[in-house]
């Protein structure tokens, strides 16, 4: 294993910085590149000798582009910012410390802040790297406690891996909510979501405010108008038809809910563009101090 630890600099960081055998004659090593994204944020890409390519933002660790075959199979949405002030409304954005609305800022500060590059490694031929975000006088302001995130996201050929670990550093307990809010690029009227029958279900619609319980009767979800829903002790593995020809198996380690969620007429501009397929945690994680919380996501294109 090659490993590269680093602060955050514009220099790029090359194929050359990792010492490993091509396996892939004619091709190229897996990189991890530091550029800069839309408004001139910090921005990585990381490439993978089979060709994949991913790019996330330091800002809100927010992965905006997976593509496979050169196919981006996240969407970010067409009224997403880029001014480091407001979330990126696509992607993969973090949920945390708080899913949805709450006493604090909706979806938590987690996808509003700057995290930072602490390491990027070529592990047989998979570009890795890893981010952190700690507490600070933002977040202190409206959850005020210490912790220390770190975010690894990993490359392979077909497969985007993500690994959240939340550490409590402080020195009382804490609790927190999570999810992955991954937008996938679809087309809303062939997309489905297949793995969810027999859950207990908590439907935003038609009252965010007062979710009705049910359970989840379909074999395939689909999208036919408006959809906010919870489920609750969801599979460790769900199947997303994109509808544009994609099956995308969505799986996870210690995400023990999901949402399905697409905006239908109120996001005209984009609803029949996405849908919304979110590993989440919607039962507080509660954190001693000193322990920690980890969970991961495998998206994987058939
Ligand atoms: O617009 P935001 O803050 O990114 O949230 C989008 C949606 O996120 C989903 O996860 C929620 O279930 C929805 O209720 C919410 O509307």
């Amino acid at each position: 294993m090659a490993a590269l630890s680093m602060t955050w600099s514009f220099s790029p960081l090359t194929s050359s910085k990792f010492r490993r055998v091509n396996r892939y004659p004619g091709m190229a090593f897996a990189s991890v590149k530091s550029t800069e994204g839309l408004g001139n944020l910090p921005k990585v890409v990381l490439t993978s000798p089979h060709g994949s390519e991913a790019e996330l933002y330091l800002f809100g660790a927010c992965v905006t582009s997976w593509k496979v075959h050169s196919k981006d199979l996240l969407f970010v949405r067409p009224d997403a910012v880029f001014n480091g002030q407001k979330p990126i409304s696509g992607g993969i954005p973090h949920c945390f410390p708080q899913f949805g609305p709450g006493p604090i800022q909706q979806h938590g500060f987690g996808r509003n802040m700057n995290w930072s590059l602490v390491s990027s490694e070529n592990v047989e031929e998979k570009p890795i790297v890893t981010l952190e975000l700690k507490d600070g006088p933002y977040s202190r302001a409206m959850w005020d406690y210490s912790f220390h995130a770190l975010y690894k996201i990993t490359l392979d050929k077909k497969t985007l891996s993500t690994e959240l670990t939340v550490k409590n550093t402080d020195n009382k307990p804490f609790s927190f909510t999570t999810a992955l809010h991954t937008y996938f690029r679809a087309s809303v009227t062939g997309a489905s979501v297949s793995g969810l029958k027999g859950c207990k279900t908590l439907n935003k619609v038609p009252d965010p405010t007062n979710p009705v319980e049910g359970k989840e009767e379909r074999d395939l979800v689909t999208f036919p108008g408006f959809v906010d829903s919870v489920y609750l002790d969801a599979p460790n593995e769900l199947q997303l038809d994109n509808g544009l020809g994609d099956k995308i198996s969505i799986k996870n380690t210690n995400w023990s809910d999901a949402v399905v969620w697409n905006p239908h007429l109120t996001m005209e501009q984009s609803y029949k563009d996405f849908v919304c397929v979110e590993n989440a945690k919607t039962g507080k994680v509660q954190l001693e101090p000193e322990q920690s919380w980890t969970a991961v996501q495998h998206l994987t294109v058939a």
